[in-house]
């Protein structure tokens, strides 16, 4: 459902698909609803459960701006429909999977996403956030899929999408990417896996450290096998020239490789 060209009835901010400035990055605590871009079914793409089928409910609006990003109308250019939680939950009843996946955008932003997630513990789905790790909120959730920003997601003015001159972003983005005190709570509440878009070899000393830290703060242990390498590729183009790299260092180094499945089967198609 391309919910983002939805018409709806509530007159707030978003409704004409284009999110105000105000809104644009801050957390929504709307009581009635979520910030809806996309909402869909397909196969889980990335991670420990690759391949299994799943809807994806993709909220707008996010506290980082990774130049890659591949979800642009959640981070960069918002774009979204307001959805009750009964909408979205009646949405997803109608297609027959187990699964959810919680995106965004930055989903955990939202004060609704917790209501949500207990809406879906309630019908017994089996749910994964996939999260930039940077916002704890207390949820049920199954597995917690962090992805922790690297350096190399700043967007400098040499690798911003934006056309403004405006460095606010990149500031923000730099302050705020790692924060250690959430990735903390997050690991020792739930299930969970650490996913880092690697760009080349450049990334492996920052995500040595950044576990590092991890283990030194965290009361539950993080293995070898929770730390997955993704390549960076929004295009099977780029993919193909990303991965080949990235599997040589899952190997050198013990970590997983998680492929990216959906480009694979489907390029950078939308409600894939
Ligand atoms: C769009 S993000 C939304 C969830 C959350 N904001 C985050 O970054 O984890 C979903 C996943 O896509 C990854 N991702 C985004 N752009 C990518 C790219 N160009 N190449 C590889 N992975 C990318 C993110 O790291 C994250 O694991
Ligand atoms: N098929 C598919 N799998 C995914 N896993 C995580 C995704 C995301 O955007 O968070 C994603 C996505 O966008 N599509
Ligand atoms: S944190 Fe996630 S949604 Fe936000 S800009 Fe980065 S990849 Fe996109
Ligand atoms: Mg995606």
């Amino acid at each position: 459902m391309p919910v983002s060209e939805t018409t709806d009835r509530k007159a707030v901010a978003g409704l004409d698909g284009t999110a105000s400035e105000s809104d644009r990055d801050d957390a929504t605590t709307d009581p009635n609803g979520l910030p809806i871009n996309e909402l869909f079914y397909s196969l889980q793409g990335e991670g420990r459960l690759a391949g299994t089928p799943s809807v994806f409910v993709r909220t707008s609006g996010c506290n980082l701006r990774c130049w890659f990003c591949d979800s642009y109308h959640t981070s960069w250019e918002p774009t979204h429909a307001w959805l009750e939680l009964s909408e979205i939950v009646a949405e997803i009843e109608t297609y027959d999977a187990d699964h959810v996946v919680l995106t965004g955008g930055e989903p955990l932003l939202h004060e609704r996403s917790a209501d949500l997630l207990d809406e879906l513990a309630s019908r017994d789905y089996h749910t994964t956030v996939e999260t930039n790790g940077t916002i704890y909120r207390d949820g049920p959730i199954d597995l917690v899929s962090i992805s922790p920003k690297l350096e190399s997601s700043t967007p400098t003015p040499e690798r911003s999408p934006s056309d403004e001159d405006d460095t606010s972003w990149e500031r923000r983005h730099e302050a705020d990417r790692i924060d250690l005190e959430s990735f903390t709570a997050l690991i020792e509440d739930t299930e969970f896996q650490l996913k880092f878009v690697v760009t080349d070899d450049g990334d492996l000393p920052e995500i040595l450290s950044v576990i590092a830290e991890l283990r030194d703060a965290a009361d539950v242990p993080i293995r070898d096998d929770d730390v997955l390498l993704m390549p960076e590729g929004a295009t099977r183009e780029r993919l193909a020239e990303t991965r080949g790299r990235v599997a040589e260092l899952a190997m050198e180094y013990g970590f997983r490789y998680t492929p990216r499945l959906h480009v694979d089967l489907w390029n950078d198609a939308p409600e894939t």
